[in-house]
């Protein structure tokens, strides 16, 4: 806890501006979920967190409630055993939905106030390309490269929306462990760095990196 909050505060500090996720997926009944939601807002003071809505609307909707936070629902996972509830097949609308997607539409339906992005892996481009589509505007938190493998060049073309912007690519076990050594601080901002330019590599190359556009 101390070591989150010093984490917070040299953030804040150094980089005024940065987005700062509380990657807590919390998920629970509604009193429980409003509880939760004042501790990663009003004590934390996180900009985003991360949710699991499998708790249904009433155990995300106090998150929901101030516009200037954002909720990252869990959507499709990056790991192995993501898909054995996330891809089952769903009656919803349309039959044979999987499970992820009805998820992705149901946030879509309840994102009046704009406030509400998804996460998906970067392990599973099908899906992600999939989300994309059916929420074309909206943030995508995307874990999955780097440690698990998940290709970098396909996360950004199927993640990023149609000009190039709105997906979070995470790395996180290959910045912080990027050496074991002394140097382990300059080696996780070069590994940061490398993530960086390689993710602008790819937006250049489709004529949409932040220079040419
Ligand atoms: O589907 C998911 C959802 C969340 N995560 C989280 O992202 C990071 C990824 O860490 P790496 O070290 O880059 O693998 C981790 O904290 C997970 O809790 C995810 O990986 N997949």
């Amino acid at each position: 806890m101390e070591a989150l909050e010093r984490t917070v505060s040299h953030i804040r500090d150094v980089a005024p501006d940065a987005v700062i996720i509380g990657d807590a997926k919390r998920g629970d009944i509604g009193p429980s979920a409003r509880a939760y939601a004042k501790a990663m807002f009003g004590f934390w003071d996180f900009d985003a967190v991360t949710v699991n809505a499998w708790g249904g609307s009433d155990s995300i909707e106090p998150f929901l409630e101030d516009p200037t936070r954002g909720v990252f629902v869990w959507c499709r996972g990056s790991n192995p055993g993501s898909g054995d509830f996330q891809d089952l097949l769903v009656d919803g609308k349309g039959e044979g939905t999987p499970l992820y997607e009805a998820m992705a539409r149901a946030c879509a339906d309840w994102n009046t106030s704009g406030n509400i992005g998804l996460v998906v892996g970067a392990t599973v481009p099908g899906q992600l390309a999939a989300v994309r589509s059916l929420c074309p505007d909206m943030p995508l938190l995307i874990p999955g490269v780097g440690a698990q493998g998940g290709e970098l060049e396909s996360a950004v073309r199927a993640g990023c929306d149609s000009k190039g912007r709105l997906a979070l690519i995470n790395s996180s076990r290959g910045v912080i462990y990027a050496s074991p050594s002394a140097d382990f601080a300059s080696a996780a901002s070069e590994a940061a760095s490398r993530l960086r330019d390689s993710i602008n590599h790819v937006l250049e190359q489709d004529g949409l990196g932040w220079l040419s556009s």
